[in-house]
Order: structure tokens, then C-alpha cells, then sequence
């Protein structure tokens, strides 16, 4: 760990988080006026909570603190808890008597702690630092738990430890050094502080999901009474061990004995973890998947075994994350503040193959996510105000133009049409959950006429959300949009956009409509062609996506050539910028369609998305036929200001978990001031 680090003062973090603390019941245990619980109970006094309860062995120490407090914040209530820590039988009775009017305890904080001291015995004859700073914490958080649970969520655990743990270990086979015979002080240290750090992970394992806040936390080197027992040789001996420079820990980690602080910057750490929200919380992410793959796109490592899911299982993706990812990432210590880029990469160079075929597209992206979320989180600022800034992005935003997609044909349904998707775009909403509406109202508007037209049964919907009647001709499908946004009284405001997703059905040079049926109808590119550019000549068509197959560069540079609309590359560029930098040099196309999965992690799909624009190209982000309830491309699309957006049909809950999170970003930005617009008519930044 770097001394570089910023030490905060409890005043900091007090004036930043000391609100939640108004009102609540704190108990500190190892209070004296040269403590650092001492320095916590008078700075938490001055955020005014309901009780402090002052443990010590001795009213004597803990009543220089108790005036203190008097003095400042009378109101204050403050009680002292006599309880020896080396004594178990006064743990339990100091819980079962003199805490029995206290129905509820919000934080506790043990701080108490004995350091290298002359070896001794607990009454109950442990060694006295494992007695004290492990044994005793563990019967008292036992003895507590129901109180702090009675709290509510947001209460905490919180255990002083210490750095020692880098260099310490729990002696199993002779845990009281032989009846000191082999005792040292500071290896004994160590132990205690490798029993109350591994006490603690695995309470935080067992309270998970109960919102009890638990942390050992580490105070750094703080100068108080804990350091009565230091002679003048072993004072001699830390500062040689501070000038040789970094120390290697356990895992052969390098770390620093850590500067001297004060009292405050010592009680800040306790108090960040009681309430900081920054540091709190688990981050995840789900991983989408195709229908229509790409042969350009990253590695999703699936299982391959007949004998579950058809072989589509993903337990050897969720493997790395567990046994590979994980332990190697948490070993590198990023500052997930800044540093995903640096996440990403290493995750990159740890797969070591281009297409990531060793640990797997999806095992790479979720981690990548969760990472982003939880670089978020650490910065107190929204998703995509971080992704934003990690890009390099302005915050004035963008809300995006929905693109629904109503009618699903391709490899997303099983009627007779070759293309893949039919969408309507609210061009012409105010913003973004006026955008909602109007596509919303297109779409029960489409149904009706479906029904009457094909049938109540024709009313199924295909993979993204969208209808599926039995239609078998493009112009088909354009003509129930029109009708429908005609019928929904939405007509000029809303325009179309179609995906025929033609890499599915080239063959053999040529494309053939009829791939679904029995019936081939086969187009040669230039045929195609000249349909598309009929098809843009009769309706309000504004964005054409992968019109042509992945390798048909061909024909994708020539019609970008007259092409008068968006022009999209899915199949073609895959969220690659080297296939992006392909298709600028072949002149293929204006826009990138963004998907995160197609290339595993969330940089380079950022470092995708800035070489579009680069070139002055559009940036379309896309959902996957195979999506989850995540909604992290929601803030990706705003953080980018791609200004437009397909996430599907506003039907079933992973292609409307997207637009949710679009209108709550929306919500968010009118009540906090925040500079944004909808990205309307241009449906760019
Ligand atoms: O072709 C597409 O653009 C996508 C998303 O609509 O479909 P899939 O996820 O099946 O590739």
C-alpha cells in the first residue's frame, strides 16, 4: 500500500456522511482520553447522536472524554459501560445487566486493544492479545448481534485491527506460545490480528444481505496509549524498518509501515466504515448474448456439454471469474476510482488471446461492469456520469432517441420475413419519457392492427419483444408501422429504422429472402440494393443496419456511397476498432452499432465508440436478442452521447429495464440541476 494515499480527517467524513449518524446508539469499547476511541466519541458527539456508550476497564478513563463531550455538545447522552475485556464472565454480565435497557445498538465500534505486551494471561488464561483483541470482540459482537440486527440496515460492525495483519498468522498448534515460553510480543501481534481480520470476513460472509455494515479497518499508525508497552529499542527498530523501504507481506505483496497520523485521521477511518456509502455494497452485472453472432465477435465461452443446457452452459466462464479473474485482480490493487482502463487491460493480457477464447467474452465483461459500478460507487457519482468521465466525456448529456423494435422477423422469430427488425424512433418526443409513450402507444396501436389483419394468435411476440405475424415481404412490415403510427396519432413525430441483419442470409454471394421458408429467393447484392433504395424512397426510413454481410465490402462501399441514411455496421465492425478502422478505409459505412458483448469489456467498447467519432460516424447502441434485466448500456448511451439507442420493443422486462433506466436518468438529471437534453430530430449528441 502507498503512503500517497489521502488521510482524511474525522471532521472530513463527518461533514460529508455525519447526518446518518443523528439520532443512533453507538457503543465504543476502549475508551480513554489518549485513545483513539476517545478522539471518535468526541467527534461523533458533535454530529449528535442519541447515545454514546463509553467501555472502558475503568470509569476513570473514559470520564475526561465524558466532560469533554459535556462541555461541547451537552444534549449528548452519554453512558459508561464497565466491561474487562480479559475477562469473559465481565463481557457477558456487562451485556446481560447493564445494556438491558438498551433495546438497540446502531454501530459498535471495538476499538480496545492490547500491542506487544509482556506476555500475559486473561483470567480465562488466553494469551492477552488473542484474549483481548480477538476472543473478547467475538463475544461481544455474539452477545450484541440482536441488538445491532434490532437497528435495521445500515447499522455496523466495526474492528479495529491493524496493519500487523500483513505479517501475521494464527499459530494453530500452539496458540499460547507455549505458555510464553516462545513468546514474542509482536509476532503474538500479528496473531491477534489475523484471528480478528478472518473473525470479521467471515461475519461479513454470515451477515450478508442483512444490511449490517462489517469492516475490520485498519487505523494506520496513530500515536495514543496502545503504545505503552513500545521500549525504546523496539521504537528504534520500527524506524529502521520505515527507512528500508517497502516490507513484502504474506502473499509477497510489498507494503509500508504506515506514517504517523493523528487521533482524528485515525477515528476517520472507523467512521467511514460506519457510514460511508462510498466504500459499502456488492457490484454485479449480467452478460447478454446473440442471436445473430457475428464471426468478428469476442469469444463467449460456453460449456460444450451435451448433458446441460445443450451444451450452452456457462459454468467454466463462471469459473475464471472465481478462480482465475478474482484472485488475480484483487491481487493488483487497483483503484477502481480511476482505473478501469488498467482493470480492463490486465483482464486482457490475463486471457491472452486476441478474441478472449481462454476465460471467455462473458466472463471478461461481467467483472468489467461490476468494476465500472463499482468504480461509480467509490466516486459517489451515477454510472454514467463515471463512464463519462473515465472516457473523457462532457456531463451536459443526451438523452437518446428509443429505437423499439416492433416487428421481429431474421433469427428473432419464426414467421417467414428475412429482416431481422422493424423499429420505430420517436424522433419528434419532447424527451426521453415522452419518447416512451409515443413508442408505446405505436406499438398497441401496431397490435390491433395485427390482430385484425393476421389473427389474435398472430398478437406473439418474437425474441426482442416485437410481433411476429406471418408476413413474408419487407414492404409488409412497413406498411403495419405506417398504419400503426398513423393510428396512434403519431405521424411525422415517429420515424423507422430497420435491421435486416443480412449476414444471416447471404449465401453463396447472393441473398436469399426466402431463407425461413422452403421457398429460396435469392437477390444478388445489386438487387439488394436497388430494394433498399426503394424501400428509403417510400417511407420515413432514417437508419439502415447491416444492410450488406460481414465480408461483403463490396457492396457495403457502394451504397454508402448514395445512401442518404444512417448506415450502420453490427456484423461488420463488431465493436472492433481495428474492423472499425477497416471499414473508414474501405469507406463502408457512417455509424457504429455498439454492442458491449461483441467485444468483452467495457474500455474497448468506449475506445470503439471514440473511433467512430473520430471519423465523424454516428454511435448506435444496441441490446442483444439474448438480453438480462441489466440496464448498464442505458448509462453507457447517455455517458457516450450516442443519442440513440435500441433496446427492443416496450414489452418484457429486459428490453424495458433499458428504458426505465433511461427515464429515471432522466428524472434524476431535471431534479439535480443537471444540463441534458433529448437528443430529438438529429438523434445525435
Ligand atoms: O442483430 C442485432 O442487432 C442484435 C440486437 O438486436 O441481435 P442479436 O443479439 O441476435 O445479434
Amino acid at each position: 500500500m502507498s503512503n500517497k494515499q489521502q488521510v482524511l480527517t474525522s471532521e472530513a467524513v463527518l461533514e460529508k456522511y455525519g447526518k446518518a449518524l443523528v439520532g443512533k446508539t453507538v457503543l465504543i469499547t476502549g475508551v480513554s482520553d489518549d485513545s483513539i476511541a476517545g478522539e471518535l466519541a468526541v467527534q461523533l458527539a458533535n454530529v449528535d447522536p442519541k447515545l454514546l456508550i463509553l467501555s472502558a476497564r475503568a470509569e476513570s478513563k473514559v470520564a475526561p472524554v465524558m466532560e469533554k463531550i459535556q462541555k461541547a455538545k451537552p444534549n449528548v447522552q452519554t453512558r459508561f459501560l464497565n466491561m474487562d475485556l480479559g475477562n469473559l464472565s465481565a463481557i457477558r454480565k456487562a451485556v446481560d445487566h447493564d445494556l438491558q435497557d438498551v433495546p438497540q445498538i446502531d454501530h459498535l465500534v471495538c476499538v480496545a486493544g492490547v500491542m506487544a505486551s509482556p506476555y500475559n494471561k486473561t483470567v480465562d488464561g488466553f494469551e492477552t492479545q488473542l484474549g483481548v483483541n480477538y476472543i473478547a470482540n467475538f463475544l461481544l459482537v455474539k452477545l450484541l448481534l440482536p441488538k445491532i440486527k434490532a437497528a435495521g440496515p445500515s447499522s455496523s460492525v466495526i474492528i479495529v485491527a491493524s496493519s500487523a495483519v500483513r505479517h501475521g498468522k494464527v499459530f494453530f498448534d500452539d496458540i499460547g506460545f507455549s505458555d510464553g515460553k516462545t513468546y514474542e510480543p509482536m509476532v503474538a501481534y500479528g496473531q491477534s490480528n489475523a484471528a480478528r481480520v478472518m473473525f470479521v470476513k467471515e461475519l461479513a460472509e454470515r451477515l450478508k444481505g442483512q444490511g449490517v455494515r462489517t469492516y475490520s479497518i485498519d487505523p494506520g499508525a496513530v500515536r495514543s496509549g496502545l503504545q505503552r508497552h513500545f521500549t525504546p529499542e523496539f521504537k528504534q527498530q520500527i524506524e529502521e524498518w520505515s527507512k528500508a523501504g517497502p516490507l513484502t507481506d504474506l502473499d509477497g505483496n510489498p507494503f509500508t509501515i504506515p506514517q504517523w497520523t493523528s487521533t482524528s485521521e485515525g477515528a476517520a477511518t472507523m467512521i467511514t466504515g460506519m457510514i460511508d456509502p462510498t466504500i459499502a455494497g456488492e457490484f454485479t452485472a449480467l452478460v447478454p448474448s446473440g442471436a445473430s453472432v457475428g464471426d468478428y465477435e469476442a469469444h463467449e465461452l460456453r460449456d460444450q456439454d451435451p448433458k446441460r443446457y445443450e451444451g450452452n452452459g456457462v459454468l467454466k466462464a463462471v469459473h475464471n471469474v472465481e478462480n482465475v479473474i478474482a484472485p488475480a485482480l484483487i491481487k493488483q490493487h487497483f483503484d477502481l476510482r480511476t482505473d478501469l482502463a488498467k482493470i480492463d487491460e490486465f483482464l486482457i493480457k490475463l486471457d491472452g488471446t486476441k478474441n478472449k477464447n481462454n476465460l471467455g467474452a462473458n466472463a471478461i465483461l461481467g467483472v468489467s461492469m461490476a468494476c465500472a459500478r463499482a468504480g461509480a460507487a467509490a466516486r459517489n457519482v451515477p454510472l454514467y456520469e463515471f463512464l463519462a468521465r473515465t472516457a473523457g466525456y462532457p456531463t451536459s448529456y443526451t438523452m437518446p432517441v428509443p429505437f423499439f423494435n416492433v416487428i421481429n422477423g431474421g433469427r428473432h422469430s419464426g414467421n417467414p420475413v428475412a429482416f431481422q427488425e422493424f423499429m420505430v424512433a420517436p424522433v419528434g418526443a419532447e424527451s426521453m419519457s415522452h419518447a416512451v409513450q409515443m413508442g408505446s402507444e405505436v406499438y398497441q396501436a401496431l397490435k390491433k392492427i395485427v390482430s385484425s389483419k393476421h389473427g389474435a394468435s398472430a398478437c406473439g411476440i418474437g425474441d426482442e419483444g416485437g410481433f411476429a405475424p406471418p408476413i413474408s415481404h419487407p414492404t409488409e412490415a412497413l406498411g403495419l408501422l405506417l398504419g400503426a403510427i398513423k393510428n396512434a396519432g403519431h405521424e411525422g413525430k415517429v420515424k423507422i429504422g430497420i435491421d435486416p441483419a443480412s449476414s444471416e442470409f447471404f449465401k453463396s454471394g447472393n441473398y436469399d429472402l426466402g431463407f425461413k421458408t422452403n421457398q429460396p429467393h435469392s437477390l444478388s447484392p445489386a438487387e439488394l440494393q436497388s430494394l433498399y433504395s426503394s424501400l428509403l424512397g417510400k417511407y420515413p426510413i432514417i437508419l439502415l443496419e447491416d444492410p450488406f454481410a460481414e465480408d461483403d465490402w463490396s457492396s457495403w462501399t457502394a451504397f454508402n456511397k448514395t445512401c442518404k441514411v444512417e448506415l450502420v455496421g453490427d456484423d461488420l465492425l463488431a465493436t472492433n476498432v481495428e474492423r472499425v478502422e477497416l471499414a473508414k478505409s474501405k469507406e463502408a459505412c457512417n455509424s457504429l452499432l455498439l454492442k458491449i458483448n461483441q467485444i468483452g469489456s467495457i474500455t474497448e467498447a468506449m475506445e470503439a465508440a471514440k473511433k467512430a467519432y473520430s471519423y465523424g460516424w454516428r454511435v448506435f447502441v444496441s441490446h442483444r436478442s439474448g438480453e438480462t434485466i441489466d440496464d448498464f448500456i442505458a448509462d453507457l448511451t447517455v455517458a457516450i452521447g450516442a443519442g440513440h439507442l435500441k433496446s427492443g420493443s416496450p414489452c418484457r422486462g429486459e428490453r424495458v429495464a433499458k428504458y426505465n433506466r433511461l427515464m429515471d436518468i432522466e428524472d434524476e438529471l431535471r431534479a439535480t440541476g443537471g444540463s441534458f437534453k433529448y437528443a430529438g430530430p438529429e438523434f445525435v449528441k
